[in-house]
């Protein structure tokens, strides 16, 4: 069929109009983002406005729950009369709980929210209780408990949460047990038989949401109880853990909605300091609670002060920082400086050590009783700071914590909320410092990759983080749907107090700048790592890419910064690869990038400017770019470069020879120990001068290819470069994990406070960090449990044994042995949400759980598929040996 010249014309206008369709699609989005904000921010000012109109409005909660009306199920379920009633101390059980309020707890009142939420649950409601860290949410249940007939059950997600309320409640003469793995048969049997008699001498029995879930004794006695009306209330601890939007979705909560349908007539609390109105709408399916009421108290917590510090790339500067911080403004005073990973705690700890700051490393990896006994004298105020991993986080409870020192940023804000809630409990001011660093972003990422929304929640966080213009606390404040009033924030925040430190910036041109070298790199078959692309548009990297594209006189600060704002904003987003042992993250265009070609499109962004250099430099790049636009798109090797970038082109040119086409993965691995450097080395220069001989045929290609770019043609068959890591960031990783704080039993500090690593616990098996290669890679699928690292290899080493493998078994088994390192991997990592868990022995058991985290094919269970692993890896490993 003839296609003339009349079809390429039609062909081609369609092409232009479909790229505008798209342009105007993503431009609809963005308004309607913007449009659901302003009618959210409408609706919240609107229920503000209706508040502060009632004349009845009391004022004991008033103050704390300015949005409790945001979950408009209180106002469907109960008038705002009714609701009021509640504050009220005109109940049957009223001078019961007056009297336990003094008497068993010895508190002299409530404070605010408290006396409704006990309240409501007396009176049978169910409930929802939103109340920020350190408020008092715990005795919501405890004192009904006390003032009622029969048991309250509560779940608690972790065990050392449990066994701090336990130890609590019999320091003050309540009577509470708990039913855990370590429970003995007998106390197991007392307490099943303390149920249903209703002269028990308990009266809460914590349990973990797994033993609601695997118990049917358990369930068959609360089911006696119930009919003997001695069930009283359902208490669910940490209750956004039901959720997979929550922060610490923990996957045994999705199972509790069995109480409620089994127990439809006991009132269930839910307790949560961090949980934002999407994630409670979850909770209440999951826990098959129907309008339930929720009340919210304001999550601002006045006496905490928030400040961002942006993170020295040297390691030594931010840890003096830190050193200097804690020994000026905090002089003998309590601490927690939290960090990304075991291997961060350790090496902090002894930093802070080394300048004569009492620190202990606190980290999921360390014996248990090194843990409690760090704990234990951190309470005691024998130590000052507790460097510690979120391991160290639900649950510490102690008074007079001054300061909360992020070293890395928090993984979403929700965790930061958390953390940094451990600080002024006493309600006098404490200070929250994070200290925010642009590689940090990239080794989270790898992280929360996992996660199903981690991504969106750590570039929330990253995005508080970069803010320099809105009240920290407006950001938490949008975050977590409350209506805000700038004056809430009294100057208690770094943007506050520093109002006006910051200028508006047209970033129009960087951005077209970022977007042009990654798709210069992407037609020279080149992923950029964020920190290859910072180096590369600071005009480092080839010779060739640097004569394509427009380098930048900002400030390296600055161009992290607009890279981050890209991220954060869609126009840039992550692309991750995944190895058995490794995870890359490359730099790709986001959705918003084609908004850039545009010439109408506009970007601004707000920088700190404190030097009137960097302002000036981001002037002199706009003007720059602005006489440059239009003149070239793609500069020849003829050009000559102008002004500043002149300079440093020819000084970057004159280290040509050292530059070599590299790439610069950031890489998590958690699955090996740390590798001495030597090794590393080795590895790299290993990878170097394969890559060195491969370097001049393939700059010859990229020459040609180049020049058919620039003449529009595509080469067919065009080979891709193998991407060959030549510089492994080797980062350890402690996955978000929580565990069990041992319990206080009066032991001595340890003698050496930092462990080194020498006997280090992997989070997954421990193996090799090259390729695996065919003639070695019979799959050593591990005998012991995901968890564990002593992997033994059985593969044939010796060459005379891997001769005899044909090489299409050889390279099966190595597609295997990717395939098991990887699953093992994700298992591992679903893994650390059962820390708290008992371990049951076997490797079904072991795996079962996380396994039921994974996707699987329908209609296969998770036995057939755990067993079908080990028979495929068994069957493998005979066919090898034979
Ligand atoms: N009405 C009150 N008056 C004085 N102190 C109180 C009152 N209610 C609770 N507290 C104290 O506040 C502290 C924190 O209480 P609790 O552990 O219940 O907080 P929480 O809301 O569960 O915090 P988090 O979510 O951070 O665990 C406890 O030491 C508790 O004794």
């Amino acid at each position: 069929m003839d296609c003339g010249g009349g079809n390429n014309d039609v062909q081609a206008e369609l092409d232009s109009v479909e790229a505008e369709l798209d342009l105007v699609e993503l431009q609809i989005a963005d308004l309607l983002q913007k449009q659901s904000e302003l009618t959210a921010r409408k609706n919240a000012l609107l229920c503000q406005l209706e508040e502060a109109c009632d004349a009845a409005h009391p004022s004991a909660s008033s103050s704390s729950s300015s949005s409790s009306s945001k979950a408009s199920g209180d106002v469907s379920v109960m008038s705002k009369q009714e609701m009021q009633r509640y504050d009220g101390a005109d109940f049957e059980w009223s001078k019961d709980v007056e009297q336990h309020l003094k008497d068993s707890f010895h508190l002299s009142k409530f404070r605010p929210l408290q006396l409704r939420a006990i309240n409501l649950t007396l009176a049978g409601r169910d409930l929802f209780l939103v109340m920020p860290t350190g408020r008092g949410k715990s005795l919501c249940y405890q004192l009904p408990a006390v003032c009622s007939k029969g048991v309250t059950l509560v779940i608690t997600p972790l065990l050392s949460l449990m066994e701090d309320q336990v130890m609590f409640l019999k320091s003050i003469d309540v009577s509470a047990v708990m039913l855990n793995s370590s429970s003995s048969k007998e106390h197991a049997k007392t307490v099943l038989a303390g149920l249903t008699d209703p002269k028990a001498s308990f009266k809460l029995l914590y349990v973990t949401p797994e033993k609601i879930a695997k118990s049917k004794l358990l369930m068959s006695r609360l089911e006696k109880a119930y009919n003997a009306n001695l069930l009283s209330r359902i208490a669910v601890d940490e209750v956004h853990c039901c959720s997979q939007w929550g922060h610490d979705f923990r996957p045994d909560y999705k199972l509790l909605g069995i109480l409620k349908r089994q127990f439809p007539k006991v009132p269930l609390l839910g307790l949560t300091a961090t949980a934002t109105s999407s994630v409670l709408k979850d909770c209440e399916k999951i826990l098959c609670v129907s309008q339930p009421i929720v009340l919210t108290a304001s999550f601002n917590r006045t006496n905490l002060h928030y400040e961002v510090r942006i993170k020295d790339s040297d390691n030594e500067a931010s840890i003096n920082d830190i050193a200097s911080t804690i020994k000026n403004r905090y002089k003998d005073q309590s601490g927690i400086v939290y960090v990304f990973s075991q291997k961060d705690a350790e090496s902090v700890a002894s930093e802070l050590q080394n300048r004569d700051i009492l620190a202990y490393p606190y980290h999921a990896h360390m014996d248990p009783v090194d843990k409690s006994r760090v704990h234990r004298k951190w309470t005691a105020g024998k130590i000052q700071v507790v460097v510690a991993t979120v391991a160290f986080g639900m649950g510490i409870d102690k008074s007079n914590v001054r300061f909360v020192i992020h070293h890395t940023i928090s993984k979403s804000i929700e965790n930061y909320y958390q953390e940094s809630g451990r600080a002024g409990r006493d309600d006098r001011p404490a200070d929250c410092i994070v200290y925010y660093g642009f590689s940090d972003i990239f080794r989270i990422s790898t992280m929360v990759v996992m996660e199903s929304v981690g991504q969106q929640k750590l570039l929330l966080m990253v995005d508080y983080c970069q803010n320099v213009d809105r009240c920290r606390r407006s950001i938490m404040a949008v975050h977590f749907d409350e209506v805000w009033d700038n004056k809430g924030c009294n100057q208690m925040c770094d943007v506050c107090r520093n109002q006006k430190d910051f200028s508006t910036m047209d970033i129009t041109q960087h951005a077209r700048q970022v977007v042009q070298i990654i798709e210069v790199a992407s037609s020279m078959d080149e992923k950029l790592t964020p920190l290859k692309l910072v180096e590369a548009w600071m005009g480092k990297g080839p010779a060739k890419r640097r004569k394509l594209i427009e380098t930048t006189t900002l400030s390296r600060q600055q161009v992290e910064a607009v890279i981050v704002y890209l991220l954060v904003k869609g126009y840039l987003k992550e692309d991750f690869s995944f190895t058995p042992y490794t995870t890359y993250i490359y730099m790709k265009l986001g959705h918003k990038a084609p908004l850039l070609k545009s010439q109408t499109h506009t970007l601004s962004m707000k920088m700190k400017m404190k030097t009137t250099e960097s302002g000036s430099a981001v002037k002199a790049a706009i003007a720059k770019n602005k006489t440059k636009e239009g003149k070239r798109s793609v500069q020849s090797a003829g050009d000559a470069p102008v002004g500043q970038a002149a300079k440093e082109t020819s000084a970057v040119k004159a280290n040509e020879e050292e530059v070599d086409i590299t790439f610069d993965p950031v890489v998590m691995d958690n699955s090996c120990p740390p590798q001495p450097k030597q090794k590393l080395f080795k590895e790299q220069r290993n990878l170097s001068r394969k890559q060195d001989s491969e370097t001049d045929k393939w700059a010859e290609r990229i020459k040609k290819q180049l020049a058919d770019r620039h003449g529009e043609e595509e080469e067919e068959g065009k080979k891709k470069r193998p991407i060959m890591p030549q510089h492994v960031v080797h980062v350890d990783v402690e996955i978000n994990t929580v565990d069990n704080v041992g319990v206080c039993d009066g032991e001595e500090t340890p003698a050496h406070p930092v462990k080194p690593c020498s006997k280090r616990k992997s989070t997954t098996p421990q193996r090799a960090r090259r390729k695996p290669r065919a003639h070695a890679a019979a799959p050593d699928v591990p005998s012991q449990s995901p968890g564990c690292d002593t992997a033994t290899n059985t593969a044939p080493s010796s060459p005379s044994q891997a001769s005899i493998m044909s090489e299409t078994a050889a390279e099966e088994l190595c597609h295997l042995r990717n395939y098991y390192s990887k699953q093992l991997r994700r298992i591992n990592y679903i893994s650390h949400e059962y820390l708290g868990q008992p371990a049951q022995p076997g490797v079904l058991a072991c795996i079962r759980e996380p396994l039921r985290s994974l996707r699987l094919p329908s209609r296969v269970t998770i036995s057939q598929t755990a067993r079908s692993l080990w028979t495929r890896v068994s069957g493998r490993r005979k066919l090898v040996h034979r």
